[in-house]
């Protein structure tokens, strides 16, 4: 059987790092209404408001970061499709990102294109989100129904817990923490706290400073930041980490708003503060190393741990191309629920 796809999905980069093309990526990312969900001319005043200065900001600091061969989650992401090529037995293993180039429309195209019957498809993020996970499989749904592409999908849901990707994540940082820190913060992409306002009815989030932790099963299915609360918890067990040898906190703030907390640029000024010399940091929300990754945390964050007191920060690769990733990304895959 050859005509079931596998379609990774990540959230894309600027085409290159001119201020026009960056501005361009930042436009129809921060257009959506699941990343601002703001009305639309409200939307629209605001992200004018941004892309007054973000452009040129963003673009010098996707310049500090920039490959010979382009965005480095872009080519990360290329060479993970690669990797599965020959592990994904039922078809092609395709490409596609949320925004910028490679879209998920010409990808579902392509693979009709191809006489695929079935798309597995499989946003790249292991935390739910509204601005990841649910963009991406509302994007898809749009396309099949304009397009009237005759493809059954199945959609592999936010494997925060799934024992495959915590291994995979302590197999990627072993090397690192076998050779000593004295602390290990988990940094995750942090969101608006009215993100998770509107998908708590119940009322349960941001109650507490333990709320998350927490939080019951219902809660837990939406909630990014008791998603990301238990990734960390499970990591750090299987990790054999002790408590006090670890935290996490919330990374890429953006505008005023407020966002969930504790923030990482906090915790790099109390942890440099404190005394930690050796810090080492993880960025597991991401499975791609991104700007967000080599540029806010390996180059600002570092300085910024520095001025602080600290002596070294060591950023933690994401997942990239890991084989026990690769791995564990096909078993999660095989296993994702078909869309009724
Ligand atoms: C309101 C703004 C944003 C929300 C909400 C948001 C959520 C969110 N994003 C990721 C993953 C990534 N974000 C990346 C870059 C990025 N994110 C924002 C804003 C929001 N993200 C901006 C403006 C940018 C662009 C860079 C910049 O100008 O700072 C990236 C990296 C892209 C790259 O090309 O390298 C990733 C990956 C998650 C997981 C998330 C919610 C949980
Ligand atoms: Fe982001
Ligand atoms: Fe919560």
């Amino acid at each position: 059987m050859t005509d079931h796809a596998l379609l990774l999905v990540n959230l894309g980069s600027p085409a290159s790092t001119s201020v026009a093309d960056v501005r361009r990526y930042l436009n129809q990312f921060l257009m959506d209404p699941y990343v601002i969900d703001l009305p639309w001319p409200i939307r629209r005043l605001l992200v004018s408001l941004i892309l007054i200065k973000r452009p040129a900001q963003s673009a010098h600091a996707y310049a500090s970061i920039w490959w010979p061969e382009g965005s480095p989650l872009v080519v990360l992401s290329q060479r993970l499709q690669q990797a599965m090529a020959p592990l994904w037995r039922h078809g092609p293993v395709d490409l596609a990102m949320r925004y910028g180039e490679l879209s998920i429309e010409k990808a579902l195209l392509r693979l009709a294109a191809q006489g695929v019957k079935r798309v597995t498809l499989a946003p790249l993020y292991p935390q739910f989100a509204d601005s990841t996970t649910t963009t991406v499989i509302e994007e898809a749904k749009r396309v099949l129904r304009d397009q009237q592409l005759p493809l059954q999908l199945a959609i592999l849901p936010p494997f925060f817990e799934q024992p495959e990707y915590l291994d995979a994540l302590v197999a990627s940082a072993q090397p690192h923490l076998a050779q000593g820190f004295d602390h290990l913060l988990l940094s995750f992409h942090g969101l608006p706290e009215r993100h998770l306002h509107k998908l708590d009815p119940g009322g349960h989030c941001l109650k507490g400073a333990d709320c998350c932790k927490t939080a019951s099963l219902q809660v837990l299915a939406t909630c990014y930041r008791a998603q990301c609360l238990r990734s960390a918890e499970l990591f750090a067990e299987r990790a054999g980490l002790q408590p006090g040898q670890w935290s996490v906190s919330f990374q890429s703030r953006l505008g005023r708003a407020k966002w969930i907390e504790p923030y990482t640029e906090a915790r790099l000024d109390e942890l440099g503060k404190a005394g930690v010399k050796k810090l080492l940091v993880m960025c597991p929300a991401f499975v791609a190393d991104c700007i967000e990754t080599l540029e806010e945390i390996g180059m600002r964050g570092q300085e910024q741990f520095q001025q602080a007191g600290g002596e070294e920060l060591v950023l933690v690769p994401c997942l990239n191309e890991h084989p026990q990733w690769v791995t564990a990304l096909r078993v999660l895959s095989e296993r994702a629920p078909k869309e009724l």
